[in-house]
């Protein structure tokens, strides 16, 4: 990749390596690490606690967030979903059920209904993030596009922010990272949730 500085580089090949990793996952691991993630994820008090949750809709081998979604709308708790702008950036709709989502570009799964604009995620009180890999200062591995890195710079300053990751995904290695990197508050894995330092 001749032209893009290293820290492009080494995130990209980080990238490679953890989607190859994702992609030994069988689905039966897949639909227990989204239930143990419901678990994990519903017992923070953070997100206990919240009216409004920005989720994401786990596609393909990313950590699953199927049960999650039922229970926290089952509470009543209004729940955001990301939509890809073209321009990559994420504008938001409302998780109406399982029936309020329809297939989008890049294998996603994204809500139908109205688009509450980019900024609708500074209402959220939690916020759970996608990505491929975190490391132990809070820096995250997405995928490429910069959206969650606007996303969390939008966010509200005292709202909960916390990726979403399979069990290894969280590096003991410092991930490369760049000026608009953006940390988050906290690792949610199947096997527990870690806090990062301030
Ligand atoms: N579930 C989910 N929703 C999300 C994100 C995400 O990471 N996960 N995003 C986070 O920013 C935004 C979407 N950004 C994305 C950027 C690239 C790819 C992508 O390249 N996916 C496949 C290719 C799939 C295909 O072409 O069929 C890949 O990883 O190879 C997906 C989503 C908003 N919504
Ligand atoms: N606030 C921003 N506004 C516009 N572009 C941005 C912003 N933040 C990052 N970008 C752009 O996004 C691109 C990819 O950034 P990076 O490699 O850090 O993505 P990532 O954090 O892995 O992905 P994501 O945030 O989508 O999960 C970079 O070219 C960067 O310039």
């Amino acid at each position: 990749m001749r032209g893009l500085p290293d820290v492009r580089v080494d995130k990209d090949r980080l990238r490679r390596r953890a989607a190859a990793k994702r992609s030994k996952l069988r689905p039966l691991d897949l639909r227990d690490a989204a239930v143990a993630l419901r678990a994990v994820l519903l017992s923070v008090a953070e997100v206990h606690r919240s009216a409004v949750v920005a989720v994401y809709v786990g596609v393909g081998t990313e950590p699953g967030t199927g049960p999650l979604l039922e229970s926290l709308a089952c509470r009543g708790v209004r729940v955001l979903l990301p939509v890809l702008r073209r321009d990559a950036d994420v504008d938001w709709g409302v998780y109406e059920g399982p029936d309020s989502l329809a297939s989008a570009p890049l294998g996603l799964l994204e809500p139908v209904g109205r688009r509450l604009g980019v900024d609708a995620v500074a209402t959220a009180d939690a916020v759970l993030v996608p990505g491929l890999a975190a490391d132990r200062t809070g820096m995250r591995l997405g995928r490429g596009g910069g959206s969650y890195d606007r996303v969390l710079s939008r966010i509200a300053r005292d709202a909960f922010s916390c990726i979403v990751l399979h069990d290894g995904e969280l590096l003991d290695d410092v991930l490369p990272n760049e000026p608009h990197d953006r940390r988050v508050d906290a690792a949610a894995t199947p096997s527990g949730l870690v806090r990062f330092p301030l």
